[in-house]
């Protein structure tokens, strides 16, 4: 609870035990602040929150206005909601260290490392793609990067639980939608970018600049951990006032990875840090995760890490839920879950399996329905040149026909065999049915994900690890049974 005046330069003390942006979650003696939204105004909605209880509205647009009602005009509602929310939740970010993960691909990845490395020595905190985490609390995250108020709640909460640090992913939405103008990042952690969300950001140039912001966004005494291999460096290096923490594969960077070893289940290399070298086996897969790896160790650093801690936390890393997450199994086949998002993911996935695998790659992936059509072809292209075996199947079809968009990736596949199975769980199962030993089975598009978005809401799925776990018992444990009988 907040005096109105404790939030507002007004004369009045009216107690305020809430503050909405959505007209359905008001309660009573409530602030409403009215969003134009992409879709919708809130403005239009002032009636509503009215009813529901609330007492003030904050609104930037000439509107009616009712007795017994408190109206405040600003310029921006948006930032004001910002400002507000900050106050009313005591400043949530600025009692704990909090970690901004943002760039095309690894988001998760290397905020979720972050998260669990730091398990070790306090209660940590972790808010994205796969879920909200923390001091054992987990629930699903409504976006990657979650409007303010959810943003400024949790946080709140995590402060009065006694967390110290929270590794967050900040996405492109969640910076161009000022969904975290009120979070003081203590680290920025820069992944990479691709041409990617250009049908919300319109152009490249755009896309970059939200992700630049949070660079922007960071005082003088913040750490800002940046991909030197990027052809993006220098203009985010010259859009903080952040120190520069730079890591790297191919350029001369304060944390780099040289000399690497790739393998089927996981990765060795030597880890160059402040002048020194340590020899590293890692389980994680794939050279794309060695950047991921080596940003880790940048906010690990940011965060005050020594060498040693360092070093036995990359030993110990775990891959991350449905992120090149390796199916255990007795069979000598390499199942691998990835989320694969871009296309550039299908790429990096498709040659770090044909680099490491001796035998074929069979691999189940869809495209997503109604977004980034173009995807579809190149997907195709690229499963042709590195892949063995295709099966086509649903990923989120959102009311587009599934049959419609594998065959439009298919028609790209030309040289190696392909179906469609558009249930995916018999898709998956088909993956595991075809294999034999020494084949490499890549589940991709869902990663961790339990639904299948539909035109309206979504549809439960087991998720591709526990379908390929049950295939695997049932294919070639049955199988050895029926042998020994
Ligand atoms: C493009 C985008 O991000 N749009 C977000 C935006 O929608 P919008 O601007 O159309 O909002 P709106 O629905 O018009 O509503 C405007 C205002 O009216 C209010 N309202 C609305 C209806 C009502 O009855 N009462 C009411 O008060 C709303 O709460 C809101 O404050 O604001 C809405 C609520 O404030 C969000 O739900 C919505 O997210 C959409 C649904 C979405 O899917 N966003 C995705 C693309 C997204 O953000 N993705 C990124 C990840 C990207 C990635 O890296 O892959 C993410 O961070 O998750």
């Amino acid at each position: 609870m907040k005096r109105l005046n404790e939030l507002f330069d007004i004369d009045n003390d009216m107690k305020i035990y809430s503050i909405h942006s959505d007209s359905r979650y008001v309660k009573p003696y409530s602030i409403f602040f009215c969003i134009e939204g992409l879709s919708v105004d809130g403005h239009r909605y002032i009636d509503d929150a009215i009813f529901q209880g609330a007492k003030v509205i904050v609104h930037s647009k000439d509107i009616d206005k009712q007795q017994g009602i408190i109206y405040i005009r600003v310029a921006d509602p948006l930032d004001e909601l910002n400002r507000v929310s900050n106050v009313f939740y005591d400043y949530p970010s600025k009692k704990m260290r909090i970690v901004g993960v943002t760039g095309t691909s690894g988001k998760t990845v290397v905020a979720s490392m972050v998260k669990s490395v730091m398990d070790h020595y306090c209660k940590a905190a972790y808010m994205g793609t796969i879920s909200l985490e923390y001091d054992g609390v987990k629930e699903e995250c409504p976006y990657t990067t979650p409007e303010t108020l959810y943003v400024q709640k949790k946080l709140f909460d995590m402060a009065r639980r006694g967390v110290k640090v929270v590794a967050m992913e900040a996405s492109s939405h969640g910076l161009a939608l000022k969904r975290i103008d009120a979070v003081d990042f203590n680290i920025a952690v820069l992944t990479n970018i691709s041409d990617e969300h250009l049908d919300f950001h319109g152009t490249r140039r755009q896309y970059i600049e939200s992700k630049k912001k949070l660079f922007s966004m960071l005082s003088t005494n913040s750490i800002a951990v940046l991909n030197k291999d990027e052809e993006v460096f220098e203009e985010f290096k010259d859009a903080t006032k952040a120190r520069i923490m730079t890591y790297g594969i191919k350029n001369e960077s304060e944390i780099m990875a040289k000399n690497i070893e790739l393998y089927i289940d996981h990765s060795e290399f030597d880890l160059l840090l402040k002048g020194n070298k340590y020899h590293i086996i890692c389980p994680v897969i794939a050279d794309f995760n060695i950047y991921n790896v080596l940003a880790t160790v940048g906010a690990l650093v940011g965060l005050g890490f020594d060498d040693r801690m360092i070093i036995e936390a990359i030993g110990e890393l775990k891959p991350v839920d449905g992120r090149m997450e390796i199916i255990p199994n007795r069979h000598n086949i390499t199942i691998i879950v990835d989320y694969c998002c871009h296309t550039k993911d299908f790429e990096n996935v498709f040659k770090f399996a044909d680099r490491v695998s001796r035998g074929r790659i069979i691999a189940v992936l869809g495209a997503p329905s109604k977004r980034h059509i173009a995807r579809r072809k190149k997907i195709g292209e690229l499963a042709n040149r590195y892949l063995d075996h295709v099966i086509l199947t649903e990923l989120d079809d959102r009311g587009e026909k599934v049959e419609d968009i594998c065959e439009e990736i298919q028609e790209a596949i030309t040289d190696i065999p392909s179906i469609i199975i558009t249930n995916r769980a018999i898709a998956v199962e088909q993956a595991v049915e075809q294999a034999s030993p020494g084949d490499v089975i890549l589940l991709l598009g869902k990663g961790h994900e339990k639904f299948i978005s539909l035109e309206v809401g979504q549809r439960d799925y087991e998720g591709d690890k526990a379908i390929a776990l049950k295939a695997i018992k049932r294919v070639y444990e049955g199988e050895e049974e029926n042998e020994l009988q």
